[in-house]
């Protein structure tokens, strides 16, 4: 809902102010909640901020590129960074909305703090995307970042693990907010808080789509209006394949020939892969047990590369 009478968030720079404001909330015993992003907010963003401000007394919203998750070829240069556009859109979104919403509570910004850091502030020693030229402390969770999207995508759960682990300790949140889009980063970053002792809970946020069904994904805006078409491939594969493990197929073969078979229907989108995986190891499966499976992939429309995923008889 738009409304002129939601109050801006504070936007901080650095990690000095950032740890002056969050000493105020120490003391005044506020539960603080996280959500980090790259920025170039859209609804998903605007969900999980929206979750963590029910849950939470306080909210901080970081926006940080993070060069250490790019691999030299990858789009870190084109990404897309829009603070002043996404600052407009939180000054104008609303935490509750609709009848009966509390018209105090609607007033508050869904951030409290904007935290948005320069790469020298959050990389003081300096950061190369060439995992050889690296140099100081990075963080890997071993066993589940080599699989799925860490086979295209080597370093890039190191990236992750370390910027949020970083991010963790600027913030020292009660609560971190991560998008069920990003299926397996949610599976590393839960391994990490418990194999780091790290005092902090993930919660993981259900995918938001558009009324197409294409996971909301701030790489949607590399898409030509032509390319809006193909680039439901994935999620109607997904959904071809859910509904056959509806009907009770619990074989690898079965479904992910459902799945393929959308995509040899659609040459404007080429698969890179699928993934049917137990939902806690990440390992392939050849059957859905009773834990049941994360099936996902990832394909591309042009240049773009997207990712999406459905759980199949589990929750993260
Ligand atoms: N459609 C969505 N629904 C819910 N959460 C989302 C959605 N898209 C992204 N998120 C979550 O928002 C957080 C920040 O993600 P990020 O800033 O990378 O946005 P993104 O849309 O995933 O970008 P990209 O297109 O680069 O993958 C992550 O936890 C991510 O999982
Ligand atoms: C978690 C994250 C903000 C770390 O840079 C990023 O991977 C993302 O936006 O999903
Ligand atoms: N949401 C994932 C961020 C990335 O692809 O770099």
């Amino acid at each position: 809902m738009t409304i002129s009478t939601v109050q801006s968030p504070v936007l901080i720079h650095t990690i000095r102010d950032l740890r002056a404001w969050r000493a105020t909330t120490t003391r005044e015993g506020q539960a603080v909640g996280f959500v980090p992003t790259m920025g170039a907010l859209h609804d998903g963003h605007l969900h999980l901020l929206r979750t963590a401000r029910k849950q939470c007394d306080r909210v901080v919203l970081s926006i940080f590129v993070n060069p250490a998750q790019f691999a030299p070829h990858e789009d870190l240069a084109t990404y897309p960074r829009t603070l002043d556009a996404d600052l407009a859109l939180l000054a104008r979104s609303a935490p509750t909305h609709g009848p009966g919403a509390d018209p105090m509570a609607a007033s508050r910004p869904l951030a409290d703090v904007v935290f948005a850091p320069s790469p020298a502030e959050m990389y003081p020693a300096g950061i190369s995307t060439d995992v050889r030229e690296q140099r100081g402390t990075f963080v890997e969770v071993l066993g589940v970042s080599h699989q799925m999207e860490g086979v295209t995508r080597p370093h890039f759960f190191r990236g992750v693990a370390t910027i949020v682990l970083k991010l963790f300790n600027a913030v020292q949140p009660d609560r971190a907010y991560f998008g069920q889009k990003d299926v397996q980063q949610c599976v590393v970053l839960r391994n990490m808080v418990r194999d780091l002792l790290l005092p902090l809970t993930v919660v993981t946020v259900p995918t938001v789509r558009s009324a197409t069904g294409l996971a909301l994904s701030s790489r949607n805006r590399y898409l030509t209006p032509d390319q809006m078409e193909p680039a439901l491939t994935l999620r109607r594969a997904l959904v071809a394949a859910s509904e056959r493990y509806e009907t009770g197929e619990r074989r690898r073969t079965h479904l992910l020939k459902a799945a393929h078979a959308v995509f040899a229907t659609e040459p404007r989108a080429q698969l890179e892969y699928i993934s049917l995986a137990h939902p806690v190891t990440l390992a392939e499966l050849d059957v859905v047990g009773q834990d049941g499976a994360i099936l996902s992939g990832a394909f591309r429309v042009g240049t773009t590369r997207l990712i999406d995923n459905i759980l199949l008889g589990c929750a993260l």
